[in-house]
Parts: structure tokens; sequence; C-alpha cells
């Protein structure tokens, strides 16, 4: 029987260490029974202690990748994750309004703490990006930055309505909870709409780079297949949480860890050293 997978565009930067961007992206598109195809936008020389280098990729090599998969595959989703110029965000804005879902992740600053979007991108997000986008997915310093002046004294839930002002939906990644311990609540915030809290548990570990990266990857399959908003963050969050205990349970780089992008179903075992016995 012939069958055609959903498509799912990441328009992204790599990760060296194979945490975050591409390939936390194409990862969770396969785990999802989703054909992943990328468009590259920025290199970067990374690994679990930081990013050491970034090389942005020429906005025609950029603009050739876009055409090449747009004109070819039926995409039912496009994510976004380092962006890096402007021009790169107003590109996609031209590119893809109209189209097809468009889940944005305003990647600004690594876990980290490297720069990875400067004032010229925000604006650019502001103003290009977010009005064409079904769904944003900030982390808490990424929202505020979006928010500009004043938002650092708003509370998280005001936080995530306060960016729907500029035209769509809103996912806040979030911390832990101190009204609920043990649990992780991201809001979900739609113009017009009070806004929800998606609570799940947290899972005690800081081996999660490039879990943002998972999580708005996870949340594009889920809306390429057909799920609503609430549907596809709560599910974008149980698979992001997943992948979070199985790297818990790692010991890998001098840093902070990868999320995992293995799966138990993977016919290969890794070999289980400790740091001692290599
Ligand atoms: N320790 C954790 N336990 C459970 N969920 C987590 C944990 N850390 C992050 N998450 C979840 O991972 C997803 C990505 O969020 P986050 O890590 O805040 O993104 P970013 O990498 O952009 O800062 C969210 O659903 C968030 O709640
Ligand atoms: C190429 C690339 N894309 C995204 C991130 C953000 O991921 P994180 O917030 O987990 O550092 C990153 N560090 N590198």
């Amino acid at each position: 029987m012939i069958a055609t997978p959903p498509v799912v565009l990441s328009v992204a930067g790599t990760d060296s260490g194979g945490a975050a961007g591409l390939a936390a992206d194409l990862a969770t598109c396969a785990a999802h029974g989703v054909h992943g195809a990328c468009v590259v936008t920025a290199v970067t020389a990374q690994d679990t202690t930081g990013v050491h280098g970034v090389h942005p990729v020429p906005l025609e090599v950029v603009v050739a990748q876009l055409d090449a998969v747009l004109a070819d595959l039926p995409v039912a989703a496009v994510k976004t994750g380092v962006l890096g110029t402007p021009a790169v965000v107003g590109l996609l804005a031209d590119r893809l309004a109209g189209g097809p879902p468009l889940v944005v992740d305003p990647v600004l600053v690594a876990t980290s703490g490297a720069v990875l979007g400067g004032g010229e991108v925000v604006a650019a997000y502001r103003e290009r990006l977010l009005p064409v986008a079904a769904v944003a997915t900030p982390n808490l310093a990424e929202a505020r930055a979006l928010l500009g002046p004043g938002a650092d004294d708003l509370p998280v839930p005001d936080v995530a309505a306060g960016l729907t002002g500029l035209g769509c939906a809103v996912v806040l990644t979030g911390g832990p909870d101190l009204d609920r311990p043990g649990e992780v609540v991201d809001w979900l915030a739609r113009p017009g709409r009070l806004p929800v809290a998606v609570p799940h548990p947290l899972v005690d570990t800081e081996h999660d780079h490039g879990s943002g990266c998972t999580f708005s990857a996870a949340m594009a399959c889920a809306i390429a297949a057909g799920a609503a908003l609430e549907e596809a963050a709560s599910r974008a969050a149980a698979y992001t949480t997943a992948q979070l205990r199985t790297s818990a349970t790692w010991s890998l780089g001098r840093g902070r860890g990868p999320v995992a992008h293995t799966h138990p179903t993977d016919p290969v075992r890794p070999t289980h050293l400790t740091r001692g016995e290599r």
C-alpha cells in the first residue's frame, strides 16, 4: 500500500552537540511518525557547555532551501527555531503567511545564556512573524523580551495574554510552579480568551538542553495531525517530559546535558559506561 506521511518543515539552526535545533526537531518528527524536512538558517558550534560560535547561512541559500521544500513536499505545518537575522524573519513572514499553520519558537537566548537573537530580530518577530503565526512558544525570558518595557512586572499568565496582542496564540513554557510543588505549568493564551494552565509533572533534571525545540516540534507534529492548540500543547508537554525522564538518568557531556532523543524501542542499545570506567 502507498501512503503519504504528514510532513513538518523545521526552519532552524544546527547544534553540533545534537541536543537542540534541527537535531531535536527531526528526531521529534521521527518519533511522531512525521517526515521532517529542514531549512538550515545557521550553523552553531555548540556543546553541553555552551554556544562557541554562530555562522549564519547566507539569505539566498535559505531562500533556495525554502523554495525547494515548498515546491515539492505537502508541508502540513512549519516550525521555526533560530532564525538569526531580521531578513530571515521577514522572508518567512512573506513566504509563509496564509500557508500551513506556523509554530514559532522565538529562540533568543540558549539555555547556556548565549544570545541567539538581538534587538532587531526581536522587532522583526513582533512586527512580521508573530502576526502570521498560529502559535508562538517562548519561555518566560523570551516572552518578556517580545512584550517589551513593563513586562517584567506582570504575572506570567498576563505576559502570555499580552503577547496574543501581536496576533497569534501563545504557549509560554514554564518552570516549576511554587503553588503546585512537583509540577511545571505552561500557559496557553489565545486572542480574546482567558489564559489556561497546562500543568504537567516536573522532572528533576538539569539535562534539558533542547527541551524548548523538542516541545515546539512536538506541537507542530500534533497540529499537523489536526489537534487543536490545547490538545497539542498537552501532548507536546507529555512527549517532552517523557524524554526528560530518560535524560535524567544520563551522564553526557561536561555541561547541561541534552534532552533525550532516543526511544525505548531503539534496536541498538547504548553501552552504559560511567565516566570512571572510560
Ligand atoms: N524539568 C522539567 N520537567 C518537566 N518539564 C519540563 C522541565 N523543563 C522544561 N520542561 C518542559 O519542556 C517544555 C519546553 O520548555 P522550556 O524548557 O521552558 O523551553 P526553553 O528551552 O525554550 O527554555 C515545556 O513544556 C516545559 O514545561
Ligand atoms: C541551534 C539552536 N537552536 C535552539 C537553541 C535553544 O535551545 P535551548 O533553549 O535548549 O538552549 C540552541 N541552543 N541552539
